[in-house]
C-alpha cells in the first residue's frame, strides 16, 4: 500500500493541495485541458480552501465530483454545493464545472445526459477520492443495488441505491476511476486507517475501495 502519513490533518490538507495543484499544472503543460474529480463529504473542505488560490490556469481545468447525492443544490447534503462554495472560488472560480446532477427526478433518468458531459473530459487527469468507514469510495457502497455494474461494468456513470446511503446517488464507476492518470485517497482518523488496511485484504465486493487501491496514493493523518 502506498500510504503517506502526515503529522496532523492541517499539514495533510496543505501538502495534498500542493500535490494536486502540481499534477494539474503538469497535465496542462502537455494537454489543452485537465480534468479533476473530487469527493464530497466532510473531509475535503480544507483541501479545497487551500487549493482554490493555487496559481494555475484554472480556465483550462474541468472540475467534477466523484459522486453526487440526488438532492437539490440547496440541500446541505449536496456535494455540488460544497464544491461551489469551497473549491470553485478565488482563482479556481475560472474552472469549468461538469455536473453529475441535473433536473431529472431520479439518477436513473438523469444518467444519459450526464454521461455525455462526462465523456468529453475522460480520461480523468487527477482524481481525489474519499472513503467511508464501511470501505465505500465515491458512491460505490457495499451491498449497493448496482455494485457489480459499478465495479465490473464498462459504464462510466452508475446510479446507486445502498443501505448505507441516505439518498439515491450517482457515481463514477471503478472503470473510470482506474483509468485516471493520477489517483489519491484522503482519509482522516484511526478508524479509516484500519478500514483501508482491512480493505486491502478483502474483495471489492466486500470492500469497494479495494477496486481502486492499486496505483492509488493514500494520504492519512490521525
Ligand atoms: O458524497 C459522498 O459521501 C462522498 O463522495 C463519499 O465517497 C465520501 O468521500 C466518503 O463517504 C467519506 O466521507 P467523509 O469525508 O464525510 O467521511
Amino acid at each position: 500500500m502506498n500510504l503517506i502519513e502526515y503529522a496532523d490533518g492541517e499539514m495533510m490538507m496543505i501538502s495534498l493541495a500542493n500535490i494536486l495543484a502540481g499534477e494539474l499544472r503538469q497535465t496542462l503543460q502537455t494537454q489543452d485541458f485537465a480534468s479533476f474529480a473530487v469527493p464530497g463529504g466532510t473531509t475535503p473542505g480544507p483541501i479545497f480552501d487551500n487549493l482554490c488560490s493555487a496559481n494555475l490556469d484554472w480556465a483550462r481545468v474541468h472540475v467534477l465530483l466523484t459522486d453526487e447525492r440526488w438532492v437539490p443544490e440547496s440541500s446541505d447534503r449536496s456535494n455540488t454545493r460544497l464544491v461551489r462554495q469551497r473549491l470553485l472560488t478565488d482563482r479556481a472560480g475560472e474552472a469549468q464545472y461538469v455536473p453529475l446532477r441535473n433536473d431529472a427526478a431520479t439518477p436513473e433518468d438523469g444518467l444519459p445526459a450526464l454521461r455525455e458531459g462526462l465523456a468529453a473530459v475522460l480520461p480523468l487527469s487527477v482524481v481525489l477520492l474519499g472513503m467511508g468507514a464501511d470501505m465505500h469510495t465515491a458512491s460505490i457502497f457495499p451491498g449497493a443495488d448496482q455494485l457489480d455494474l459499478a465495479l465490473q461494468g464498462s459504464d462510466t456513470l452508475v446510479a446507486m441505491r445502498a443501505p448505507g446511503a441516505p439518498e439515491p446517488r450517482i457515481t463514477l464507476s471503478a472503470h473510470v476511476l482506474r483509468k485516471a492518470m493520477n489517483r489519491h485517497l484522503v482519509i482522516l482518523g484511526r478508524d479509516k486507517r484500519e478500514a483501508v488496511e482491512r480493505a486491502a485484504t478483502l474483495t471489492p465486493e466486500e470492500a469497494p475501495v479495494a477496486a481502486i487501491l492499486p496505483g492509488t496514493t493514500i494520504h492519512w493523518a490521525e
